[in-house]
């Protein structure tokens, strides 16, 4: 079964016989590995810290690219990047509950086992290519969430008990104050992550920047063991960056989807241009967004897509709080988010995207880089 109780297909799975050096068998049965590769399933924490210990014996350093699986090139980029300073990549595919707010999208968040396996057993090939010079793939981690939480699944609610791990206030702004158990439900899974797999390095995207800064914030409180490190943001053709949750757009919606780095980028084109104040940055870019507002108005109901800006954030790179003006020592964070609304009078036919053509929020972002020491 799959992390969310989906049955794997078994084609795509195979139980090994292999055993250790040693002669000990080092994962169990259940364990298996993706058939035509030495990537390991593990899908239980001993076998894991099993492996591990392995590992360290052997002096392997190991890399851990957390995902939720549907993997795209997002996920690939983080995953290279992670093959090329580590000897062994572990990549976590966990769908983890307790970072969903009870009316948000867990029940139909993209599950595609199957295609993330194919995608896994391609790269380790592509890996392999270079001639030794790159670290592999060795292990999937896609454990069930009686294993990540063996006390139950605690609450998603806002005042809900359990054992969380709360990173603030970093963690409240922007993504925080709109999925206010977003970051808690982040920060103690990652927490679990880095315990079980205690891995030398962690690989998170841009894609998410704000996750970035609260997990290097938690590492550093925390007094983790790990080095943080974060892969740029990958983007479709038009600008869009890339995301799990893009198949919920359809075709209509994905049309206007870049509306979001387009406006994120007239403010960026403003930093480079010498402006540092807030409303030189922000003012230009509230108009565009604006302007693209009542493009999508002024079109028929069959036609148009209507979106909401969340909001659009000049931050302070380590704190995420609000600037009024860029430090040019530091640079700051400009970052959105995007309500897609579905769309208006679905015409007979028309891909309104998986599940029906949901509301999508999509976010993205820029570093503006500091520009004096
Ligand atoms: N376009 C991207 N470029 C680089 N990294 C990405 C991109 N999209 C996701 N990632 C990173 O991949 C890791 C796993 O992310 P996740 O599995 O949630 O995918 P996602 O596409 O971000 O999904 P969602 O649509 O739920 O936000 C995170 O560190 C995330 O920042
Ligand atoms: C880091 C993460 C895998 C934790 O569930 C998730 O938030 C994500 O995919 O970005
Ligand atoms: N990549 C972020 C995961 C989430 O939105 O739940």
């Amino acid at each position: 079964m799959d992390p969310e109780g989906v049955a794997l297909p078994p084609r795509l799975l195979s139980t090994p016989r292999s055993f250790s050096s040693s002669g000990s068998l080092y994962f169990r049965q259940k364990d298996q590995v993706i058939p035509n590769t030495s990537i390991k399933v593990f899908r239980e924490i001993p076998s894991l810290r099993q492996w591990r210990r392995k590992q360290l014996h052997d002096y392997r350093s190991v890399g851990l690219v957390p995902t939720m699986g549907a993997l795209h090139e997002g996920h690939l980029s983080l995953i290279r990047l992670a093959a090329e300073e580590n000897s062994s990549v572990v990549v976590s595919i966990y769908v983890n509950p307790t970072q969903f707010g009870v009316h948000e999208d867990l029940a139909s968040y993209p599950k595609t086992w199957a295609k993330d396996i194919e995608m896994l057993r391609d790269l380790d090939r592509e890996l392999a290519a270079d001639g030794g010079k790159m670290g592999k793939i060795a292990a999937v981690f896609a454990p069930t969430t009686e294993e990540m939480y063996p006390s139950g699944r605690p609450s998603q609610e806002v005042d809900g008990k359990g054992s969380f791990v709360t990173i603030t206030p970093v963690g409240e702004v922007l993504e925080g104050a709109s999925r206010p158990t977003f970051f808690r439900g982040v920060a103690t899974v990652c927490m679990k992550l880095f315990n079980i797999v205690t891995p030398e390095k962690v690989y998170f995207g841009q894609k998410d920047v704000q996750q970035t800064v609260v997990i290097k914030k938690m590492v550093k409180d925390f007094c983790i063991d790990t080095q943080v490190v974060v892969g740029e943001t990958q983007r479709e053709f038009d600008g869009l960056a890339m995301s799990s949750r893009n198949v919920y757009l359809g075709t209509r919606r994905r049309r206007v989807a870049t509306v979001l780095s387009k406006v994120l980028r007239v403010a960026e084109t403003g930093y480079l241009r010498g402006y540092r104040t807030r409303d030189e940055l922000l003012g230009p870019a509230g108009e565009l967004a604006k302007l693209l507002l009542m493009e999508q108005h002024q079109l028929r109901p069959e036609e148009r897509v209507k979106f909401e800006i969340d909001y659009i954030s000049l931050a302070d790179p380590e704190t995420m709080q609000e600037v009024e003006e860029v430090d040019e020592t530091k640079g700051a964070i400009l970052s959105g988010a995007v309500k897609m609304l579905p769309v208006e009078s679905p015409q007979p036919g028309e891909d309104l995207g998986s599940s029906g053509g949901p509301p999508v929020r999509l976010i993205d972002n820029i570093i503006l880089k500091p520009v004096r020491l």
